[in-house]
This record gives structure tokens, sequence and C-alpha cells, in this order.
């Protein structure tokens, strides 16, 4: 090579490598905390790249955080000043590219967890995510995703996340149970269905009232039925201002279930109540959250990003001490909602076997009547 040009190219390739090192120095601030060893690597490079050999006296030994960055500086020898700050500039780089890596938001579908029909389960954050998932069907509960609902509580009661959250996709949160899971009746008769129906519906809010972690429900748009009843049982209810809350019982000759007949009156005192479970009076997400039954509104327009932040944020919080938190809250009323869960299946045992109910129903199915 021509001595000039070579001359040329190690000069830009040294004001390059200034000027990398110094993009590198403001990038290595907006890095994740890469750990303690990588921290010291960071250290030592740049003290020789700015200062060349370590030239300060040895800290004493129980002097241990600068005798530590003392050690990694004067582990680099006589490494030349320009050398240093390359190896300063490949190490944030190869940190900045595994960390963008590892922010990127996979897509939900591989994070889903295998095993469900009617739900999206994932885990992240902390959060452990239970979405109903029929939206064409505005998330009406078959009787499958009864079952699979117990399940994903049951696992994610057990896993490392610190929240559970139930939320529906698409623009209901849910419809409640699915009507048509009075079609399928077995050879032993309606009796033996409405029977094996009230222990299902027991053991489903069973499993609510045993939840034991923090858990929150994510009410993404109208809600109607055994999905609003049950929102007594959540430690937290998040609506969007789209929201509506729905209990038409009487409407289907039905009665109230998910322990709202104690859970309601409780929070919003019986009279509004009575209102909501025996007239089905339906509620607006303000109305809701006046009485009590919701948390907080969100605008429908920025819901998903404002809940999610918050709900981000809650999950860093110690776990245990959450989960203590929520034992000490609800335990003492585990026995009775139990009791209680069991009473309003029994009364729905008999209700769904009601001339009352079977027409409500019929008129649905046969699209003579809607809520
Ligand atoms: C022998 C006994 C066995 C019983 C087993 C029971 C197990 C436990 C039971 C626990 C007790 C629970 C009680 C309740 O939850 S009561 C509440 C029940 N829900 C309803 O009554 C809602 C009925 N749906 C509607 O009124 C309307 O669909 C709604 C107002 C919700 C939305 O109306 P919109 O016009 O916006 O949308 P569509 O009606 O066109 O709906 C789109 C499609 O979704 C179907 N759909 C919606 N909700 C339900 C539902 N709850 N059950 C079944 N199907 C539902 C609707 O039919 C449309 O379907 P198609 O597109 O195929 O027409």
């Amino acid at each position: 090579m021509v001595p000039a040009l070579q001359l040329h190219m190690s000069k830009t390739a040294m004001r390059a490598s200034q000027k990398d090192f110094e993009s590198a120095l403001s990038q290595v601030k907006r890095l994740k905390d890469p750990g303690n060893e990588v921290k010291l690597k960071l250290y030592a490079l740049y003290k020789q790249a700015t200062e060349g050999p370590c030239n300060t006296p040895k800290p004493g030994v129980f002097d241990l955080i600068n005798k530590a960055k003392w050690d990694a500086w004067n582990a680099l020898g006589s490494l030349p000043k320009e050398t240093a700050r390359q190896n300063y500039v490949d190490l944030v780089s190869g940190l900045s590219s595994s960390s963008d890596s590892s922010s990127q938001v996979k897509p939900e579908a591989d994070r889903k967890q295998p095993g469900y029909e009617t739900l999206v389960v994932t885990s992240e954050d902390s959060i452990t995510k239970i979405m109903m998932n029929r939206p064409a069907k505005k998330n009406a509960i078959t009787i499958q995703m009864y079952n699979e609902i117990m399940l994903a509580l049951k696992a994610a009661s057990k896993d490392d996340s610190a929240i559970t959250v139930l939320t529906g996709n698409g623009d209901y949160y849910s419809s409640g149970n699915d009507l048509s899971n009075f079609t399928d009746i077995p050879p032993e008769g309606i009796e033996e269905k409405a029977k094996s129906s009230a222990i299902l519906l027991r053991d489903f809010v069973d499993c609510f009232i045993d939840f034991p972690k923090p858990l929150i429900a994510v009410v993404n748009g109208p809600a109607v039925g055994i999905s609003v009843t049950i929102l007594g049982l959540f430690d937290t209810v998040y609506a969007s201002s789209r929201a509506t809350f729905h209990t038409p019982f009487s409407h289907l000759g039905q009665s109230p279930e998910g322990c709202s007949s104690y859970t309601f009156p409780k929070i919003m005192g019986p009279a509004k109540a009575a209102e909501m479970l025996i007239f089905g009076k339906k509620l607006t997400a303000a109305e809701a959250c006046a009485q009590g039954l919701v948390t907080e509104v969100f605008p429908d327009s920025t819901f998903q990003k404002e809940v999610w932040t918050r709900l981000k944020a809650y999950s860093k919080l110690p776990p245990n001490a959450m989960r203590i938190s929520k034992q000490v809250i609800r335990n003492r009323e585990k026995e009775k909602l139990r009791a209680i869960n069991a009473e309003e299946s029994r009364a729905l045992q008999e209700r769904w076997l009601s001339d009352e109910c079977t027409n409500a129903v019929m008129n649905f199915l046969t699209r003579k009547a809607k809520l």
C-alpha cells in the first residue's frame, strides 16, 4: 500500500474509534445493569483508554470495591490506549445487541403456553396473563373454557409469576355463560346435566376464592353474567371506559353466582347490589367504579398501555409480601365464601330446570331475544 494512503487510513480509523468511543460512553448509560464482572471490565478499559496503564497506589484489603477496580485496571498491564478504547467499544456494542434482542417483544404466538384452545395464556415480566379467546362469540364461556380457566389458574398459582391477570380478546371482556351449554344434554337427562354443571360452577368459583396471588381483572369491554359476579373475588379490577357490567339473572330465569350474593352487598351496599342482581341494572364503567366494584377506569384509547405499564410496575414488588398481604386480607373470609358458593350453585341447579330459565335460553338460542 502507498505509505501516504496507509497513513490517511489509520488516521481515519483512529478518528472513527474516538467517535465510537464517545458514542459507546453514552450508550453504556442506557444499558440494563450488565452485572459486576462486566462493569469492572468496562471500568478497567475506560481507565486504560483515557489514562493509560494503572498509575495509582493499590487500595487496602478492606477497601473491597476500590481494590476490585484497581485489580481490573492493573490487569490490563501496558495495553495501548487505542486498543483499550477499541475493546471498550466492542464490549459495549456486544452488550447493546444482546440487550436489544432480550428486550425485543416476541410475538404473542411464540410466548403462548400450549394446551389451551379457548384461552391464550402467557407469562412474561412476572405476570401470567390468561386471556379468554373466543372473540367472535364475545368470549362466551363454554364448558371447555370453564375447565381451561381452572387449569390456567392452578398452573399460575404455582408458577413463578408475581401476579395473575384475567382479560378478554376482542371487543368484549366476556358475555358470560355460553348459553349453548344448555343444549348439550347427556342421555342421563337434564337433571344430571344440572347436577354436574352445579359441581363445575362450584369448582370454578372455588378456584377464584382460593387463588393465592394478587389477581387482577383487565376488563377490556362489556362484561356479562358470571364474568361480572366473580369480580368481587379479584384483588383489583381495571376497566376500559367502554366496559359495562350486566348481571341479567332474573331475565334469564336464573339467580346470582360467583359469591356475588355476598360480595356485591358488601362492596356496594344491599340496595345497589339488589338493583344489579335482582333487576339486572347494567352499570357503566364509571358507575361500577363509583360503587366500588371497579378499582379504576381508563380511557379506552389508552387502556392497554396504561394498565400494562401499571401492572409491570406492580409485578416487580416482592412477590412473597404481596401473597402474604393477600392472605391476610382474604383468608378469614374463605370458609364463608366457599359455603356461599356451594349454596348459590345449589340454587342454580334448581333454576336451570325451571321453565323460566328454559324459555329465556331458548329465546336467545332461537334468535328471539338478546339482553
Ligand atoms: C342444564 C344447565 C347447564 C348450564 C351450564 C352452566 C355452567 C355454569 C353456569 C354459570 C352461571 C352463569 C350465568 C351467566 O353468565 S348469565 C349470562 C349469560 N349471557 C347472556 O345471556 C348473554 C347472551 N348474549 C347476548 O345477549 C348478546 O350476544 C350480547 C349482548 C352479549 C352481544 O350482542 P351483539 O349484538 O353485540 O353480538 P351477537 O349477539 O351477534 O354475538 C356475536 C356472536 O356471539 C354469540 N354469543 C354472544 N354471547 C353469547 C353467549 N353468552 N352464549 C352463547 N353465544 C353467545 C352470538 O350468538 C353470536 O353468535 P353468531 O355469530 O353465531 O350468531
